[in-house]
């Protein structure tokens, strides 16, 4: 079948963005589309253009004979600034609130579509640099890494609370979390990280930090790196918070649980550098 130059656009984009952060070789398209490389080339332009202008992403050639092109995945400052209000109208609805300074956000995690947008705005943050893992830690954290962790290419694992059989011989530290200071045990399986690896730490919520300050001493125990921290909502801590390098999308700056009113800002994504 000879393809048109419409029909290997439609299809390209499809392929390209079903494998973020893949490196496909031009002659996987020529071969696919019977067409020559040249032309191959001019449909990868246009996409390319496409792509930067309506903010789906970026499209990288790699020249040389194990070149070829790849489609990372990038939002623009609009999309993350629509996303933030998103989120904070969300949460402001006084009924989320919950004892303690938490919020309700289980029905907001359990939506793929926001999600997915959110893992691709915490995916842009880290889109140029090594990421080999996306960490978090059940429960509430599990979709929102591997929606990040779908952008990025790479997999994800799930730190328990408690050991089983089913995960093989584990790896498991002691760490202080929520504001009720409990002493709370992380669990991991030991097939689940190599040394060396370069880790993204990820979770729903941050108050005084303690889960995400035990995931980074778990890692030191597989001799991984940390390479970011990327929370949805972080709460407003007064005392010297446990993590301090990280990315959030939104800030709960004040709760009155007598009054039953939320005060939310922007998280620190763009001033950290977010793209
Ligand atoms: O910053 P910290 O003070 O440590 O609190 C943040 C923790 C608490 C809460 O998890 P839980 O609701 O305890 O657990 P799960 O995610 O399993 O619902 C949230 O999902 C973060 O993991």
């Amino acid at each position: 079948m000879k393809w048109k130059r419409s029909e290997r656009l439609v299809d390209m984009t499809h392929y390209l963005m079903e494998h973020p952060q893949q490196l496909i070789p031009l002659t996987f398209f020529a071969d696919s589309y019977q067409s020559a490389k040249s032309s191959i080339s001019e449909d990868l332009s246009i996409v390319k253009e496409t792509f930067e202008e309506r903010g789906i992403g970026l499209l990288v050639t790699v020249p040389g004979a194990a070149g070829g092109v790849k489609y990372i995945p990038k939002v623009q400052e609009r999309q993350v600034k629509e996303i933030v209000e998103e989120l904070k109208s969300e949460l402001a609805h006084s009924d989320r609130l919950l004892p303690g300074g938490y919020l309700f956000m289980t029905d907001l995690l359990g939506n793929p579509e926001l999600v997915n947008r959110v893992g691709k705005v915490f995916a842009s943050a880290f889109f140029d640099q090594k990421i080999d893992v996306i960490m978090t830690v059940a429960t509430k954290g599990i979709s929102i890494a591997h929606a990040i962790a779908r952008h990025l290419n790479v997999p994800v694992v799930v730190v328990r609370r408690d050991n089983k059989v089913t995960e093989g011989s584990t790896v498991s530290i002691n760490y202080v979390s929520g504001s009720s200071r409990r002493i709370q045990t992380m669990v991991l399986s030991k097939r689940s990280m190599k040394s060396g690896q370069r880790v993204l730490i990820t979770d729903d919520f941050m108050k005084v930090g303690g889960t995400m300050n035990g995931m980074k001493n778990l890692l030191e125990e597989f001799d991984c790196t940390l390479a970011g921290c990327a929370v949805l909502v972080e709460a407003e801590h007064p005392d010297e918070r446990l993590v301090d390098d990280y990315y959030s999308l939104v800030k709960l700056k004040e709760v009155n649980e007598k009054d039953r009113t939320i005060e939310l800002t922007e998280g620190n994504y763009f001033s950290k550098g977010g793209n």
